[in-house]
């Protein structure tokens, strides 16, 4: 065959498999009869445009979609959206769904072996039986007293700035907190965060500074792998305490790698942490209790506890302080509480104070801190949506529930006081999910409760505190890359002022 011959022959063999492909995705697939963009059901490039030039926003795409297509829209050729805060179809507990395994590659290669990667359903079962046992509610009350101390340091961190005129970053402070928690709770030890001059400011803007990593591994997989090395590299210069320490995921194998040993030789004068649970668990095969893989779930618990805590606290933090009497309502709800009682109010006392708790619900709906739209797929049996069979994955996004203006009217508005009505609140609390749902729902959602009604109890009870140089823009979702980013990354800063 002559060159122009094999070039032909190429063009035709090229235009031929377009051709089929725009046939099938249009027409032919099982998802061609679902409503959306013919761009966004032809090619993938629709969504890696929204996600990858304008950075993680996808998701204002999607709800403009649903304002024109309906509550089921295709969103790309293999996955569909719906937008219906009554549809729970594929969270259901009883559900053997699996993850999305594309979605969920922004967790790069390694990432898929822990519980949170994990994508089939019956593998994520045992790996998280291995830990549910180490998160209940009584686990949670036997931890209060060293939250409480993290608390003390904290508060003690804030009187260092009381009347200085100095700012103070609230949302790097509670990034903080939120590490030495998650850290103490889960492997009894402390990174020391919080006694950082800066609050290791370095570090928290150093992982933030490139959050298109995750969404660029799921456009291009294979590329994390190089881009996680680079982004390994970029962080040990900008925390100029790696050298010495090394960085906090390194220091969280050390750390595992010390328990893991303990525990074979048979030292037994610890106390019991995550590691071990998961070493005793019956339910994880031994090839899931490897070094490597127990090392990779510390860090995840750690690093899953930390943006989500820290970002709803500094979201909440702002609304208060941006509504000075809502700020002042709390004060006085606290101190009243507090009165005549000697020992710190429990994480079960604050959850009745009709104010505080609402100001949390209101705090997770504003917030709505995991942005990822959370797609499953049910291999065994289709999934329905009305008159729908889906027959591919689907995905739901928490934010459009938490932002719907019939359940929750001026959404953009924190306002409490829409909570505090019991009759009222019941019927709207089935619509908040900042923690997921079923199966694969949040493990640490009773600990991440207990620090934020915690930490806000004391906080805004001992100190007056006034925003600087704060706008919300500074702090509203602009950027989905799993958890919310707003535009800038300045962060909350105040001033304590009394
Ligand atoms: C305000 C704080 C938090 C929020 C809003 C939050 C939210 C969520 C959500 C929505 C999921 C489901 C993700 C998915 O379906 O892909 C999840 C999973 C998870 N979260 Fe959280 N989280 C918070 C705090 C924490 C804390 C403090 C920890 C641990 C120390 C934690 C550990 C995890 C883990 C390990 C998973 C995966 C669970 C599994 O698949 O078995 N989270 N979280």
């Amino acid at each position: 065959m002559t060159n122009l011959g094999i070039t032909l022959f190429a063009t035709t063999a090229v235009l031929g498999w377009l051709g089929s492909l725009i046939i099938y995705r249009l027409y032919l697939s099982p998802l061609s009869r679902f409503p959306g963009p013919k761009l966004a059901a032809l090619t993938g490039w629709y969504e890696t445009y929204f996600d990858l030039i304008q950075r993680g926003r996808y998701w204002v795409e999607i709800e403009h979609m649903h304002e024109i297509y309906g509550p089921i829209i295709r969103i790309n050729p293999n996955e569909l959206h719906v937008n219906d805060p009554d549809w729970s179809e594929p969270y259901k507990i009883s559900g053997r769904v699996d993850k999305y395994d594309w979605y969920y590659t922004f967790v790069g290669s390694s990432g898929s072996s822990s519980a949170f990667g994990t994508v089939d359903h019956d593998v994520h079962r045992g790996r998280r039986k291995a830990q549910q046992g180490y998160f209940t509610t009584d686990a949670i009350t036997r931890f209060e007293p060293q939250l409480e101390t993290l608390i003390a340091k904290f508060c003690a961190r804030l009187e260092d700035f009381k009347g200085t005129g100095k700012h103070v970053n609230l949302s790097d402070a509670f990034r903080s907190i939120a590490v030495d928690v998650a850290a103490m709770f889960t492997l009894n030890h402390s990174y020391g965060f919080i006694d950082d001059p800066d609050f290791k400011a370095e570090v928290h803007q150093g992982i933030r500074a490139f959050p298109d990593i995750g969404v660029l591994n799921r456009n291009f997989t294979g590329l994390f792998v190089a881009l996680e090395s680079l982004h390994r590299w970029v962080l040990s210069i900008l925390d100029p305490t790696e050298s010495e320490n090394g960085s906090l995921p390194s220091r969280i194998n050390m750390h595992c790698k010390g328990i893991i040993d303990d525990y074979a030789s048979k030292k037994s004068d610890v106390k019991p942490n995550i590691i071990h649970r998961m070493l005793d668990a019956p339910e994880l095969p031994m090839k899931d209790k490897t070094a490597w893989r127990l090392q990779l779930e510390a860090r995840t618990l750690i690093g899953a506890g930390t943006e989500t805590t820290g970002h709803t606290l500094a979201v909440i933090a702002f609304h208060l302080l941006a509504n000075p009497e809502k700020a002042k309502k709390l004060k006085e709800e606290i101190l009243e509480t507090k009165e005549g009682r000697e020992k710190p109010l429990t994480y079960q006392d604050l959850q009745m104070l009709p104010y505080l708790s609402s100001v949390v619900l209101e705090g997770h709906r504003i917030s709505s801190v995991v942005s990822g739209r959370l797609p499953r797929v049910n291999t065994k049996e289709a999934l329905r949506y009305g008159d729908y069979s889906i027959p591919t994955p689907v995905s739901t996004t928490q934010r459009l529930t938490h932002y719907n203006a019939t359940l929750f009217p001026s959404p953009n508005t924190f306002l409490p006081e829409r909570w505090l009505q019991l009759s009222e609140r019941k019927r709207l609390e089935k619509y908040i999910q900042p923690f997921g749902r079923g199966s694969r729902s949040c493990i640490g959602m009773h600990l991440a409760n207990a620090e934020i009604y915690k930490t806000l109890a004391e906080i805004f009870s001992r100190f007056d505190m006034k925003l600087y140089d704060t706008e919300f823009e500074d702090i509203m979702q602009v950027h989905d890359f799993f958890t919310s980013f707003p535009s800038s990354e300045k962060g909350l800063r105040i001033l304590v002022e009394a």
